[in-house]
């Protein structure tokens, strides 16, 4: 992690190393001044005042490099963090919710921050002033040095108990400060939803709870707090008066002067400060461990395999015996088997819940087969690698994601080339020109996840999208769901238009969007139950006829 920042930590080594030197040198100048008194001492009060500007200066200098790494090193951990989210296969995301992983970037990567600067920095620079201190006071006495040790010792086991408290509160607060992210982002996504549904009342419980759970864990840490505070204050200001004690009882028998007790108490007092720092630092850092863990927990979880080799272009597409499931034990495709032409039009139909649009799924390699091959053209899909397969596939998923931006960042999200011109066409074939034409054009921005755009509009601003990455194969799940049937027609259209040359493959509730297809699979019960053209399925599909009576269609 700092491996890129060696001259920046070799710099704040050095400092640190020049301000404990100059740091403990003033307890020595002190000890020479009480021992002259009398004479004339103007070089050492200018050598002391000198000293005490210099290590100031090199504290400084200390503090901002190890701070600036502390933030190169949590910039470069975002980073990490933001580019291996972005790369975990399909299967991750299911497994994990969204606001949770957004609080991995954002609060939990503060914590590692704060361990830095408020702890670890200061630590470093704190412990070369202790063993120094340590070093002087054990020349000074080493029977009063050993009386600080023990209460040191006895202190330090205190600490390092709390501070594991400290780790497991923390990383439990993360986890529910994760979970009311989660929460509050899945519910200002479904916000109309929850208002019509007048669930506002239980999703603010839910989302109570939570933040009920982290202030709980808060409390914990605050007690655990509460309790070495004052133990590491008693062990430090004991050791002040027992040392002040058995130093005053040597000083009275002259075992040692008034110069070297001073000394020492400002030795201890040198140490003590910087002790405190450190005792606090553990606790932060094992705050930071809680929230490291999870870091971890996420960068641990392997990237999807982007190795492969690169798909000839391609546009015909086999399952050959494909079956797929999500959990291993329940099958949602069952040995089906089918070939999509080069240049055809083919519709997956059938009730809910039959695996059609995992089926497209597999199409894209967000999953793979369980057992059975998909083929590309002629080429094993399992074999190409995903960037390829998905620049031949062209998808618009079902709920079309429309990104927060302005129409062109959203157009060219799929081919960061397209011009103007060619973004207007594409808006044009979709039937969308006319409604940004008297707006800002390409630049009018779209709200968080396109609210200013009607459920149709989404579908074909996603359609343009596509249309743009000019595949040889379009996937289309359900893309006339969300409209009425003029602008069906007109998507139907602009599909037809588009995937002229084109394979066109393309999952269907209503049956009027693919009576022109030249082949038609009935999905149901995880497998092809019938296939056929429209005319044929009327006549021998019962379950297609049944649909079909239900859509007035026959
Ligand atoms: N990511 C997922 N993880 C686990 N199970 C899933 C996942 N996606 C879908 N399923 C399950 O797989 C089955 C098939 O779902 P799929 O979405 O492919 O069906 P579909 O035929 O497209 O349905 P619909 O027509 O309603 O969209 C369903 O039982 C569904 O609950």
């Amino acid at each position: 992690m700092l491996g890129h920042h060696k001259a920046a930590l070799t710099g704040a080594i050095v400092f640190s190393i020049l301000g404990s030197v100059m740091g403990l040198a003033q307890p020595m100048l002190i000890n020479q001044i009480i021992e002259s008194i009398g004479q004339p001492m103007g070089t050492l009060l200018t050598l002391l005042i000198g000293l005490l500007v210099l290590s100031s200066v090199a504290s400084g200098l200390e503090w901002f490099l190890l701070t600036r790494t502390a933030e190169a090193a949590v910039f470069a951990t975002r980073r990490e963090l933001v580019s291996h989210l972005l790369r975990l296969p399909i299967m991750s995301y299911d497994k994990h919710r969204t606001g949770d992983l957004v609080t991995r970037v954002g609060s939990d990567t503060t914590l590692v921050r704060t361990a830095f600067t408020g702890g670890l920095v200061q630590a470093v620079s704190s412990v070369l002033t202790i063993v120094g201190s340590i070093a002087l006071m054990a020349i000074i006495d080493v029977m009063m040095l050993l009386v600080v040790l023990a209460v040191i010792a006895l202190t330090l086991i205190a600490v390092i108990f709390a501070s594991r408290l400290m780790q497991k509160y923390t990383k439990r607060a993360q986890e529910a400060v994760g979970e009311l992210g989660a929460g509050m982002d899945k519910s200002l996504v479904a916000v109309r939803t929850v208002r019509a549904s007048r669930a506002e009342g239980r999703v603010e419980k839910e989302l109570h709870a939570s933040a009920d759970r982290a202030y709980r864990e808060g409390v914990k840490m605050a007690k655990v707090g509460a309790l070495l505070n004052p133990v590491s204050g008693l062990a430090l200001q004991g050791s002040f008066l027992i040392v002040l004690g058995i130093g005053g009882a040597r000083v009275a028998t002259g075992d040692i002067s008034v110069a070297d007790l001073v000394s020492f108490v400002l030795y201890m007092f040198m140490a003590s400060m910087p002790l405190g720092t450190i005792f606090s630092a553990i606790t932060t850092v094992r705050q930071a461990m809680g929230a490291i863990d999870r870091i971890n927990a996420v960068m641990d979880e392997p990237l999807e395999d982007a190795t492969g080799t690169d798909a000839v272009k391609s546009s015909a597409i086999t399952f050959d015996s494909v079956s797929f499931s999500y959990d291993e034990k329940k099958p949602v495709l069952n040995d089906v088997s089918f070939t999509v032409a080069p240049g055809t039009k083919t519709a997956l139909v059938g009730p809910s819940g039959g695996g059609k649009s995992t089926a497209l799924a597999l199409m894209e390699r967000f999953y793979d087969p369980t057992s059975g091959t998909i083929y590309l053209g002629d080429q094993d899909m399992s074999t190409l690698s995903r960037e390829s397969v998905r620049s031949m596939v062209g998808y618009v998923e079902q709920e079309a994601a429309i990104l927060a931006g302005t129409v062109r960042e959203n157009l060219q999200l799929a081919n960061s080339s397209a011009t103007d011109e060619q973004c207007w066409e594409a808006l044009y074939q979709v039937n969308l020109r006319d409604r940004f034409a008297d707006a800002e054009g390409l630049d009018t921005t779209l709200g968080d996840r396109g609210v200013s755009l009607s459920g149709g509009q989404r579908q074909r601003l996603a359609l343009a999208r596509m249309l743009l990455m000019d595949s040889p194969i379009l996937v289309l799940d359900e893309p006339t769901s969300a409209v009425d049937s003029q602008n069906e027609q007109l998507i139907l259209d602009a599909i037809a238009a588009a995937g002229e040359d084109k394979t066109v493959i393309i999952v269907a509730h209503r049956l009027s969007t693919v009576t022109d297809a030249d082949q038609i699979l009935v999905i149901d019960e995880h497998q092809i139950q019938d296939r056929g053209t429209h005319e044929e399925l009327l006549e021998s599909s019962k379950l297609y006829q049944e649909l079909a009576s239900r859509q007035l269609l026959a």
